[in-house]
C-alpha cells in the first residue's frame, strides 16, 4: 500500500474512533445532564406537592369555626375561608402547571392524583357549605357528627396529595440517591404537619359544643398522637443518618422546641380537660390561634430539607453541565489538534515527498524538474535536505548530460571526418566501400542492375608540373563540385585517391549509366576552371564503366576491376571518352 493512502486511511480510522469517542462522552454527559434536569423538575413538583398538602391542610383551619359558627352567621368567618380557600386554589394551579408539558409517566400520574385531590376537595367543600348552611341547632346537636363529615373528607384530599408528592419524591431519589435523607425528611415533615393539624381536628366538635371527647376522638387522638411521635423519630433518624448541615440543626431543634414543646403538650392539657369533662375554657378561634402557630416550625423544617436537596440537586446539574461542555471542549481540542497534525504532516512532508519523488524520476528520465518543485530550499529539517540533494542530482544529470551530448558530437565529427575526403568534401575510398557495400546488398535483394563509374583526370602531372601543386588542389576541388552537381540522391560519389573519382548508382539501367558517364565527362570538359593565380583551365577527365544487369550478382571489387579495365581502355582511346571493360561504349552484359 502506498504511503499516501495508508496515511490517509489510518488518519481517517484515527478521526472517526476520537470523534466516536466524543460523541459517546457528550452523550453519556448529556445523559447525566438530562437526567439531572429530570431529578431536579421531580423534586421541585415534589415540593409544589407539599405545599397544595399544606395550604389544603390551613384550609381546613378556618373551615372549622365556619361549620361551627352560630346564626346568624358571622361574615368575617366565611370571609377568611374564602382567602384560604383562594390560596389553596393557588398552590393547586401551581402544581397543575409545572405538571403542564411533562409527558413522562411520573409527571402523569402524579398530575392524575393531584386532579383526582382537586375533584376530592370540591366535594369537601360543598360539604362544608352544606353543612354551614343547616340550622346551628342542629349541627350542635349532641351526638351528632354533621360538622365531622366534613372534616374527614379534607382528610381524604391531603392523602391523595401526599401519595403524589410520594411519587415525585421517590423518582427525585432515583435520580439522586444521596439525597435521599433530606427528601424523604421533607416528606415525613410534610406528613407531620398533616398529622398534626389531623390532631388539632379532633378538637373542632368537642370545641363546638362545649362536650368532653367523644369515642371517636379518644380513639383518634392517641393514634395520631403516636404517628406524629413515629414521624418525629423518623424525621431525627433521617437527620442523624446524613450529616445534618447547621440550618437542618437549627429547624429540628427549633420544631422539637416549639410543637413538641408547646404545641404538642398543649393538646396533651386539652384531652386531659376533655377527657375528664372539665371543660376546655376556650372557644374553636383560640384553639387555632394557639395551636397553629407551633405547628409553622413544622413547615419551616420541611422548607429547610427540602431547600438542602434542592440546592445540592441544583449543583449537581451545574456539575453535570460544566462537565459536559469541559469533555466537549477537550474532545474538540484533540479533534482540533489531530486535524492540524494531519494537515501539517500531509504539507510538511507528503506533499514535499510527492514532488521530491517525482522530481527524481524526472532527472532519471533526462526531464526537466519545474524550478518551483525544489526551490528555493530554505528548510533545515530533513526534507530541505532531501530537497538539497535532489537539486545536486539535478545539477550532476544536467552536467552529465551536456557532457553526453558533446562527446556525441565529437564523435558524430569525427565520424564525418573519417568519412570525408579532407580536400573536396567528398567521401572517401573507406566510406565509399562502406556505402557502396550496402548499397549493393540492397540492389541484390531487390534485383535491382548496378553501374559503377569511375573516372581519372587526363594529364593532372603536368597541371601540377605548370601551375602547382595549389593549383592542382584547385582543380581537384572545382571537379568535385562539378560532378556533385551531376549525380543525384542515391549515388554514390567519392574520390577514390588522387585524381581518380568513382560514382555508384543502383537501379540504373545501362542506356541511363552511359548518359550519367557521358554528363560527367561533358560537364567536366565543358566548365573552365578558374586557379588560385586567376587564370583558368580547361580539363578533360577519362572514363571506365561498370555495368551489372538486373538480377545478377553485383560485386564491387569485380565491378571495379571492369571499371579500371574501361578507364584503361578510355585512356588508351585518346582520354576524354567513356569505355568500358570489354570494349567502346557501353556493352550490356558486362561482368
Ligand atoms: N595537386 C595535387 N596533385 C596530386 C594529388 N594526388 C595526386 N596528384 C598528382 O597527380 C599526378 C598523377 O599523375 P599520373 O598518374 O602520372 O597521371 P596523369 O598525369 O594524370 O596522366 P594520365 O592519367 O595518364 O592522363 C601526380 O603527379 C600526383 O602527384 C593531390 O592531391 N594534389
Amino acid at each position: 500500500m502506498r504511503l499516501t493512502r495508508l496515511f490517509l486511511l489510518t488518519t481517517g480510522l484515527l478521526l472517526s474512533l476520537v470523534s466516536a469517542l466524543l460523541l459517546r462522552s457528550i452523550w453519556a454527559d448529556w445523559r447525566q445532564v438530562d437526567a439531572a434536569e429530570l431529578g431536579l423538575a421531580a423534586m421541585q413538583r415534589a415540593y409544589l406537592g407539599m405545599k397544595v398538602a399544606e395550604k389544603a391542610s390551613a384550609e381546613r383551619g378556618p373551615a372549622i369555626p365556619v361549620l361551627n359558627d352560630t346564626q346568624p352567621a358571622d361574615p368575617a368567618k366565611r370571609a377568611r375561608l374564602q382567602e384560604f380557600r383562594r390560596i389553596t386554589d393557588a398552590a393547586f394551579d401551581e402544581a397543575l402547571a409545572a405538571l403542564a408539558g411533562s409527558t413522562d409517566p411520573v409527571s402523569l400520574s402524579a398530575r392524575a392524583q393531584l386532579a383526582q385531590a382537586r375533584q376530592q376537595l370540591d366535594r369537601a367543600r360543598a360539604e362544608v357549605d352544606r353543612v354551614a348552611a343547616l340550622p346551628h341547632a342542629q349541627r350542635s346537636a349532641p351526638g351528632q357528627r354533621l360538622t365531622r363529615a366534613p372534616i374527614d373528607l379534607m382528610f381524604a384530599v391531603i392523602d391523595t396529595v401526599l401519595a403524589g408528592v410520594t411519587t415525585q419524591s421517590a423518582a427525585a431519589e432515583a435520580v439522586y440517591p444521596e439525597l435521599a435523607m433530606p427528601l424523604v425528611g421533607a416528606r415525613y415533615a410534610a406528613e407531620l404537619r398533616e398529622y398534626a393539624g389531623r390532631l388539632g381536628s379532633q378538637f373542632t366538635t368537642p370545641l363546638a359544643t362545649g362536650l368532653p371527647l367523644g369515642r371517636e376522638e379518644q380513639r383518634e387522638i392517641p393514634l395520631l398522637t403516636g404517628r406524629i411521635e413515629q414521624l418525629r423519630q423518623l424525621i431525627t433518624l433521617q437527620a442523624r443518618a446524613g450529616r445534618a448541615e447547621p440550618p437542618l440543626q437549627a429547624a429540628l431543634a427549633k420544631m422539637e422546641a416549639q410543637y413538641f414543646g408547646v404545641g404538642l403538650p398543649f393538646i396533651a392539657g386539652l384531652t386531659e380537660r376533655g377527657l375528664a369533662g372539665r371543660g376546655y375554657g376556650m372557644d374553636s378561634a383560640t384553639f387555632v390561634a394557639l395551636y397553629v402557630p407551633p405547628m409553622k416550625s413544622i413547615v419551616a423544617l420541611r422548607d429547610t430539607m427540602f431547600s438542602a436537596a434542592r440546592d445540592a440537586a441544583t449543583a449537581r446539574v451545574a456539575d453535570a453541565r460544566s462537565r459536559m461542555a469541559i469533555n466537549a471542549g477537550l474532545g474538540l481540542a484533540v479533534l482540533c489538534i489531530e486535524l492540524t497534525v494531519f494537515l501539517l504532516i500531509r504539507r510538511r512532508v507528503l506533499s514535499p515527498l510527492l514532488r521530491i519523488t517525482r522530481a527524481m524520476n524526472a532527472v532519471m528520465a533526462g526531464h526537466d524538474v519545474p524550478t518551483q518543485t525544489l526551490a528555493p530550499v530554505v528548510r533545515n529539517d530533513e526534507i530541505g535536505d532531501m530537497k538539497r540533494a535532489v537539486v545536486a542530482l539535478q545539477a550532476a544529470t544536467a552536467r552529465s548530460r551536456a557532457l553526453e551530448a558533446e562527446r556525441e558530437q565529437l564523435i558524430s565529427q569525427l565520424r564525418q571526418a573519417s568519412d570525408t575526403d579532407f580536400l573536396t568534401g567528398l567521401l572517401n575510398r573507406r566510406a565509399f566501400t562502406e556505402q557502396a557495400t550496402g548499397l549493393l546488398a540492397q540492389a541484390r535483394r531487390h534485383g535491382w542492375p548496378v553501374a559503377l563509374i569511375v573516372f581519372d583526370l587526363d594529364h593532372f602531372k603536368r597541371i601540377n608540373d605548370e601551375h602547382g601543386h595549389p593549383a592542382g588542389d584547385a582543380v581537384l576541388r572545382a571537379v568535385a563540385d562539378l560532378a556533385r552537381g551531376q549525380v543525384r540522391r542515391g549515388e554514390l560519389l567519392a574520390r577514390h585517391g588522387g585524381e581518380e573519382f568513382i560514382v555508384l548508382a543502383v537501379d540504373c539501367r545501362a542506356d541511363e549509366a552511359l548518359q550519367l558517364a557521358e554528363r560527367l565527362r561533358l560537364t567536366l570538359a565543358g566548365a573552365p576552371i578558374p586557379l588560385p593565380d586567376g587564370r583558368t583551365l580547361q580539363v578533360t577527365a577519362s572514363f571506365g564503366l561498370a555495368w551489372v544487369q538486373p538480377r545478377r550478382i553485383a560485386d564491387l571489387d569485380t565491378m571495379y576491376r571492369d571499371a579500371d579495365t574501361g578507364l584503361y581502355r578510355a585512356k588508351s582511346a585518346g582520354r576524354n571518352c567513356v569505355r568500358s571493360s570489354s570494349g567502346d561504349g557501353v556493352m550490356p552484359g558486362v561482368n
